[in-house]
């Protein structure tokens, strides 16, 4: 039953790249259809993870960067909800906070972005693809050996400009985040997630609260996709069995067939010549636990040896 909130204004802290405003927005949205009575503002704020432009991430300490301000702003109450791309929120999250509301997903893959060819297959020996992600750079170094990848930061008009600017000739991104920002138009290729498995999470956005906050919980209930949630389940359950950051790469991707879910998972060394993969089909209400597993078949087949190499390389490079 749809509880009506008693509350008459909730406060979304968010990040201030264009991303990051779209999916406020887009929360604020949702809300304002359901409650229509009910007053919703942006806090707008910049994390450490946005001031960080000249180190790839997986050097400063990963993607905690990005939540921990918005964290701050739920605590003192200046804010009730902090919308992330689910993505970007650490998978051992734990209380004081909780990840009240999982959304339905967008397009979970990962799109090939260029100004002069039509997909990776058709780069030639030595060109460079930018990509920052140990993940799609492994998965790419697996299959394309004969292609450079180097370092890509910034938010996504940064790394589209540095696109346009000839420092690389194709770049890897979220198909999700281009799809929000109007950005379609500027994916060459969808690369199939058996290609470019995506990152637990990807294309989903996560609201996250103060864990005591009943409050929230009911007035975020109606904007659970409860599909999404059981995918992202298994999928965050791989990366936290794995002790995965985004200093390690990692993918995990799951996908719903009625009540039946299908989960694949990867890590990788970071030269890309070690590639460990799993799947695993169970039922959705075992989620997490189907994740778990799949962590286990990895961490066997020599998948706890790749994780602590990159661990060691990331805190000592
Ligand atoms: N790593 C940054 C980030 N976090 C979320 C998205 C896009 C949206 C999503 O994946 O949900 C992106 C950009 C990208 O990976 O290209």
């Amino acid at each position: 039953m749809a509880v009506i909130p008693s509350m008459t204004k909730v406060v979304i802290a968010t990040r201030e790249s264009r991303l990051a405003l779209w999916q406020a927005e887009f929360v604020r949205s949702q809300l304002q259809a359901r409650y229509p009575h009910l007053t919703v503002e942006l806090l707008k704020m910049t994390t450490r993870g946005d001031q960080i432009l000249d180190k790839t991430l997986s050097k400063v300490g990963g993607k905690g960067l990005f939540v921990k301000e918005l964290e701050t702003a739920l605590m003192d109450g200046r804010a009730d909800l902090a919308v992330h791309s689910l993505k970007d929120v650490p998978v051992d999250l734990q209380y004081p906070f909780a990840l009240t509301c999982v959304m339905e997903r967008d397009d979970p893959r990962d799109a090939f972005v260029s100004n002069h060819y039509s997909a990776l297959a058709e780069l030639p020996a030595g060109e460079v693809v930018g990509t920052s992600s140990l993940r799609r750079e492994s998965q790419i170094r697996e299959r394309y050996p004969h292609l450079e990848v180097k370092p890509l930061r910034g938010n996504l008009d940064t790394r589209l400009r540095k696109l346009d600017e000839g420092q690389y000739a194709a770049i890897i991104l979220a198909a999700a985040g281009l799809k929000r920002l109007g950005l379609v138009e500027r994916i060459k290729a969808f690369i199939d997630t058996n290609d470019s498995l995506p990152a637990a999470g990807q294309g989903a956005l996560g609201i996250e609260i103060m864990a005591d906050r009943q409050d929230m919980v009911d007035l975020l209930a109606p904007l659970v996709d409860t599909d999404t949630l059981d995918c992202v389940t298994a999928e965050r359950a791989v990366s936290l069995s794995l002790g995965g950051s985004c200093q390690v790469p990692l993918a995990a991707f799951a996908q719903l067939t009625h009540n039946d879910l299908h989960i694949q998972a990867l890590v990788a060394s970071t030269d890309g010549k070690t590639i460990l993969r799993a799947e695993l089909t169970g039922t959705r209400d075992k989620a997490f636990e189907l994740g778990q597993q799949v962590a286990s078949m990895l961490k066997s087949s020599g998948g706890q040896e790749l994780i602590d190499q990159a661990l060691a390389l990331a805190n000592n490079p």
